[in-house]
């Protein structure tokens, strides 16, 4: 019997191309499709890669065509908060624009499971922590509501379309495959894993916290750090759901253990046995105060379950940047 393919959108960057490894793992036959804006072509090792941009529907259409593809991952997108606030219009013509013109492609060449990364950033500060996903949707920058509107649209096209979806609300994806051949690697570097070893390995001068005022247990941001090979498992799980028949979901990706930025930096410092030096500035525009998920539904729907320990996270993420030498600043 051929392979089932998939179409992953995105997946020369970082959680794309750690979900192409599991794909072709688990019997699919990724096909990536990336502008390689962000991305980048030795990450695309385990399937073809056509390059093109989602908000180019000629070149969509020849690549549906070309691949019939069963199911679409959509990964392409900006990503930085920071960012997004410097730069909304860029961030609404590539992640609204972008996947709609993608998801008009995928609905016309008969695509019916469509997998949607979206994030936490779509519920904005929390009422309560963990969060469920019946939680209150407020993102309070761009970024975030450029996927809650990809969210609504889903959510429409499930109903009174017939594309079915999973909505994969990560929380902070981070870690490296185990074998040290594909990691984390975003230019300019913006995440707090990758820019801490950096520093512990003397590539940058030192780490720089946004902010120790806030009302957590130490004053600095609580996040839920998960790691990409639990993401990339979670895809290939909504996939086999899909295609199952499965109906249109959202799930939270996470752990369901918040860690403050200051203990992230005494694991880091644990595990590279170098200290770095740390400067406490202001807060980042954009930030929330605590994003930690509760997992229940994503466990229930999708039988999954997250195998990596914030160990595991920051060891993987060490070996791959130890011997990687990629330019980040
Ligand atoms: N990294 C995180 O912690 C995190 C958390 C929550 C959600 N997400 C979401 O997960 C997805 C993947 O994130 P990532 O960290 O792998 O980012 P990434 O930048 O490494 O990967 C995104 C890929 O999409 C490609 N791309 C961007 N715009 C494109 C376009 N117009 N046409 C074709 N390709 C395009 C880039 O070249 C890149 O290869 C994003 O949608 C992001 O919003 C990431
Ligand atoms: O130099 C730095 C970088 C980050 N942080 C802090 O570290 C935490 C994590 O920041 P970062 O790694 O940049 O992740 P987030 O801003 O939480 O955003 C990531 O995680 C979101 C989900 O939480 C996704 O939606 C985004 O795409 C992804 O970039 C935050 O409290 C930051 O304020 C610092 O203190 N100093």
């Amino acid at each position: 019997m051929s392979k089932k393919k998939v179409l992953v959108v995105g997946g020369a960057g970082y959680i794309g191309s750690h979900t192409s490894l599991v794909l072709a793992e688990r019997g699919y036959e990724p096909v990536v499709f990336d502008n390689l804006s962000n991305g980048h072509a030795e990450f695309v090792r385990w399937g073809e890669l056509e390059q093109g941009d989602i908000r180019d529907r000629a070149r969509l259409d020849e690549v549906f065509a070309k691949h019939k593809p069963d199911a679409v991952l959509h990964f392409a997108a900006l990503i930085e908060v920071g960012e997004s606030v410097k730069n909304p219009v860029g961030f609404y013509d590539n992640n609204v624009i972008g996947a709609l013109t993608l998801l008009s492609a995928a609905m016309d060449a008969g695509v019916k499971a469509f997998v949607f990364s979206s994030t936490c950033a779509t519920y904005g500060l929390p009422d309560r922590v963990p969060m469920d996903e019946t939680h209150k949707q407020a993102p309070i920058n761009p970024y975030g509501r450029t996927k809650f509107i990809i969210e609504q649209a889903l959510k429409d096209y499930g109903t009174y379309k017939d594309l079915k979806s999973v909505m994969l609300r990560y929380f902070n994806a981070a870690g490296a495959d185990f074998e040290g051949r594909i990691g984390e690697w975003h230019t300019p570097e913006t995440h707090a894993i990758p820019l801490a070893i950096e520093a512990a390995l003397g590539r940058r001068q030192g780490f720089k916290v946004f902010g120790d005022d806030y009302d957590t247990r130490d004053g600095t941001c609580v996040r839920d750090y998960i790691h990409v090979l639990d993401l990339a498992d979670a895809h290939v799980r909504a996939v086999d759901y899909l295609l199952a028949g499965g109906e249109t979901v959202e799930l939270n990706l996470g752990t369901g253990t918040g860690t403050t930025v200051k203990e992230l930096l005494g694991a880091i410092s644990d595990v590279s046995g170098k200290p770095f030096p740390v400067e406490y500035v202001g807060r980042r525009e954009g930030d929330s105060t605590s994003l930690v998920a509760n997992n229940d539904k994503a466990k229930a729907v999708l039988g999954w379950e997250p195998q990596y320990t914030l160990a595991d996270i920051i060891k993987s993420a060490w070996a791959w940047h130890s011997k990687s030498n990629h330019i980040t600043q």
